[in-house]
């Protein structure tokens, strides 16, 4: 089993250096790969009001024989909760149906500028944080001026924001900001959903020059530019190798070849126009 190390967040609590996606993984097999991911040595998980798979996230984390304060689940309100009232009776269903006491991690999963309300909803998840059912607090897919928004508005800064982030598109505008706020950034998609990324020359290169594989070196890129990845792998081997990623270091200049394969957005996520209900 690895160990993955963790960091501290901006507001003291503790927070793994890689997490487990769980987009797509559903019903029975959904369970079996989450509880095997556990098992395999991973601490948080990412699901998501949208993802319809928060039940089985939470049937996992009981089957576990690891202890609950030892793991962080981390779950998002969806656009359609947005708003003070509709936030707080969105978190106590996202509790209900992972059947767990607490929330480890609540974000706000797209800001969707249009409506206007992640101000009202920032502000209940602030009530919930205080109240005990949620305990960290962050956002996902904000931009630069939406969190000086949010920090300037509420006095409140996020703890983490999770945004799109892999060599493609490696945020570095967005990490600067962070890093001088205090801000964790995690790094969804962060094998670019597999795409060609790992079949990219240099990939391979640095892959070869470590003895490791080029998922292996895309995940320790996150590791080293200061960000959680958060892959998914339906399948026990692929999730074991994914975590693998402490026993190596890149070079500056490998990291930097990395972030140089820097394209752009891959999806059209853009927060500022695309939205998610
Ligand atoms: N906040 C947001 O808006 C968003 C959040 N997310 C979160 O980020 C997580 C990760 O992003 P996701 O979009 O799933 O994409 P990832 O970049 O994690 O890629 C997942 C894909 O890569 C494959 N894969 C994983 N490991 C390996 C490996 N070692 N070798 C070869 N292929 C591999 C998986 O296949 P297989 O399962 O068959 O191994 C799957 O097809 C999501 O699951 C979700 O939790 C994602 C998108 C948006
Ligand atoms: O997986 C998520 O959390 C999402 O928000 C997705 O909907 C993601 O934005 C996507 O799949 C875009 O194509």
């Amino acid at each position: 089993m690895t160990s993955i190390p963790t960091v501290t967040l901006n507001d003291g609590t503790w927070f793994p250096e890689l997490g487990f996606g769980t987009y797509n993984l559903t019903g029975d097999e959904g369970v079996d790969a989450t509880a095997g991911a556990i098992a395999a040595g991973y601490r948080l998980l990412d699901t998501a009001v949208n993802y319809e798979n928060e039940a089985v996230i939470g049937e996992a984390v009981r089957r576990s024989n690891v202890d609950r304060d030892d793991l962080l689940v981390a779950t998002k309100l969806p656009g359609r909760d947005h708003g003070y009232d509709e936030t707080i009776a969105s978190a106590r269903g996202s509790l209900e149906r992972l059947g767990l006491d607490r929330i480890d991690l609540y974000l706000i999963h797209w800001p969707n500028p249009s409506i206007d309300k992640y101000l009202d909803s920032w502000r209940a998840m602030i009530r919930l944080r205080d109240e005990g059912l949620v305990r960290s607090i962050g956002v996902s897919n904000f931009t630069e001026a939406m969190l000086t928004r949010l920090i300037g508005e509420t006095g409140v800064t996020p703890a983490v924001n999770q945004v799109e982030m892999h060599p493609y598109f490696p945020q570095a505008a967005l990490r600067a900001y962070h890093a001088e706020r205090g801000i964790r950034t995690e790094s969804w998609s962060p094998l670019a959903r597999r795409s060609e990324l790992l079949a990219e020359r240099v990939v391979g290169d640095i892959a070869v020059a470590h003895g490791v594989t080029p998922t292996q070196a895309v995940l320790r890129w996150h590791v080293q530019l200061g960000s959680t990845p958060i892959p998914k792998s339906a399948h026990a081997g692929r999730q074991r190798e994914n975590a693998d990623v402490f026993g190596f270091r890149l070079t500056d200049a490998e990291v930097t070849a990395l972030s140089d394969l820097e394209r752009g957005r891959l999806w059209d996520g853009d927060p500022d126009t695309h939205e998610e209900m």
